[in-house]
């Protein structure tokens, strides 16, 4: 099935295959997301029209308020939209039932963000593979040591987490989203929590994903060295994309979110 016939789209966001993987773009179309009613109503999203290809690295960025987490959340499909659609690849997650929006998430995106979310009473071992383990995918043993090594974790995988600090819990929950070498991975501030080195490796591995496995990387960041490590930063203004960077350095990302805020 192509994109185009499935959605009813000419042409689609891209689907294809890189190194055995497959791996998909994302679109918006008019993405409008408001919460509460009536005088207490807030439009956190205003017919946001974006496309994000496939193997593409993106660094959303924008004033407090402005909407980035709340579009990470419905590009994932961990928040439905008021108005407009989603498409990962040619499916429109609108149209799927909660059930077949888990599969993908669990199938097809993987998350680095800043709640854990880990199991206490696993070891760091089993809450890295848990999510292969559900799927019933085989656990490829080099890319776990790979990943586990490039994060520091090695001889920390027989520990539960509450024998952990916060960095190494993250880099847990990291080691878990990468693992599984998703389509999709959302990043939401996933250097916060860490100390320089280890935020600087995690965004070269986000940047390997989208270079050499053809992932499809979007990073919500405040941090301009963070974002600079994408190919494309999207800055997002009331709701609303206000200026697109490519290939940007940390001293034009600042200009740009300067001028935004003026
Ligand atoms: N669950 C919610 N209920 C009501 N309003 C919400 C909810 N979540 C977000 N909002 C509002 O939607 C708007 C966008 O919020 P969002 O969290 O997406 O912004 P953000 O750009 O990620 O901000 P920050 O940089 O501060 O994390 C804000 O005005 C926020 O108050």
């Amino acid at each position: 099935m192509t994109a185009s016939t499935a959605s009813g789209l000419a042409p689609g966001p891209s689907a294809r295959r890189t190194a055995g993987l497959r791996t998909a773009g994302l679109r918006t179309i008019a993405l409008t997301k408001e919460y509460g009613a009536g005088r207490t109503r807030v439009r956190a999203l205003d017919g946001v029209d974006l496309d994000l290809d496939a193997g593409s690295f993106t660094a959303i960025m924008g004033p407090s308020g402005s909407g980035k987490s709340t579009l990470l959340h419905c590009l994932a499909g961990l928040d439905r939209p008021t108005g407009g659609q989603v498409f990962l690849g040619p499916t429109e997650l609108g149209s799927l039932d909660d059930r077949a929006l888990t599969r993908i998430r669990r199938d097809r995106i993987g998350f680095v963000f800043q709640s854990f979310n880990l199991l206490p009473t696993l070891t760091a071992r089993a809450n890295i593979t848990l999510p292969l383990d559900l799927a019933g995918r085989r656990v490829d043993r080099a890319e776990l040591d790979a990943v586990v090594a490039s994060l520091g974790l090695t001889d920390r995988l027989d520990h539960r987490p509450s024998e952990l600090s916060g960095g190494q819990q993250q880099r847990v929950a990291i080691a878990r989203a990468l693992v599984t070498r998703p389509e999709v991975l959302f990043a939401d501030e996933p250097t916060g929590a860490l100390d320089s080195i280890t935020g600087q490796t995690l965004l070269s591995q986000l940047r390997r994903a989208s270079l050499e496995t053809g992932q499809t990387v979007v990073m919500v960041t405040h941090d301009p060295i963070a974002a600079s490590y994408a190919a494309r930063v999207v800055l997002l203004s009331d709701g609303r994309p206000a200026d697109d960077l490519d290939r940007p350095d940390p001293e034009s990302i600042v200009r740009a979110l300067t001028s935004l805020s003026r």
